[in-house]
């Protein structure tokens, strides 16, 4: 089956927005759990727009499920990550005037630094993802690099939303993505910019193991609720799954 990753940043960049106490990401983590999501994902950035250094302290404890912290490759952040521990860490690229994650890591051309990194935390004990788009080139140099898992990049497919053109061929380029990835031994996730119209496509397709999404459960919840938000979204992606496997159109 197919699990959901459930990116709880843009809750704390609701807090941060007016440095209040709520709403908590502790909270949301734990709510998160309740309402089925199978992991829950956050990013700490290098400035702390959202999540802080307390925040991942104050989860990591508490998930009965588990913890894929995302960060970029800095000394402060792998020190972080070794002390804390997660059960996943994601290493992504980061620009810091940039308003979302903007493209994948670039495993090819900065490959000796992604292997020390990936290097040091399998030794911490921590499984290591890392945040590409859907290349052979990079996929290969993630396998090299000795990472044992990759997500793949969804946010340009999410950009084409109205374009079906477009859309197809980052559909294309993301089935091509899993299949070689799946070759290659990896478990291959995806996400970014995924919401309630157009995550059917990439849940449907077979061999993606996890989702992670944030932003748009996070905007959902502000109709629907928390809990509501996560469940439907992962009611959508399964769905889409059992659909795609039995030939049916989602
Ligand atoms: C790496 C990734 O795709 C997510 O972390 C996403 O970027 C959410 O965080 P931001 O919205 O801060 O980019
Ligand atoms: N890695 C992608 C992620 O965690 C969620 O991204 P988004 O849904 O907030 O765009």
């Amino acid at each position: 089956m197919i699990e959901l990753g459930v990116n709880i940043d843009h809750v704390a960049t609701l807090r941060q927005q007016r440095h209040t106490v709520y709403p908590d990401p502790v909270e949301a983590a734990r709510r998160a759990e309740d309402a089925g999501a199978d992991l829950i994902t956050l990013h700490l950035r290098e400035d702390r727009r959202h999540i802080q250094d307390a925040d991942v302290e104050a989860i990591r404890p508490i998930l009965r499920t588990r913890m894929n912290l995302e960060c970029a490759i800095t000394p402060a952040m792998l020190e972080i990550a070794c002390r804390i521990r997660p059960h996943d860490v994601c290493l992504v690229p980061e620009r810091r005037q940039e308003l979302t994650t903007e493209g994948g890591l670039d495993v090819v051309t900065h490959f000796d630094s992604v292997r020390d990194a990936v290097s040091r935390l399998h030794d911490a004990g921590i499984r290591v993802s890392l945040f590409i788009d859907a290349e052979a080139a990079q996929l290969d140099a993630a396998q090299r690099a000795g990472a044992t898992v990759v997500e793949l990049h969804t946010g340009k497919y999410a950009q084409a939303d109205a374009d079906p053109g477009a859309r197809e061929t980052e559909l294309a380029r993301i089935r091509k993505g899993v299949e070689y990835g799946l070759t290659l031994g990896l478990r291959v996730n995806a996400g970014h910019g995924l919401h309630y119209r157009n995550v059917q496509a990439i849940a449907a397709i077979d061999g993606i193991a996890e989702l992670n999404i944030g932003h748009a459960i996070v905007a959902q919840a502000v109709f629907d609720g928390w809990e509501k938000a996560i469940r439907d979204m992962k009611a959508e992606m399964i769905i889409a799954r059992q659909a795609a496997a039995s030939g049916r159109p989602a």
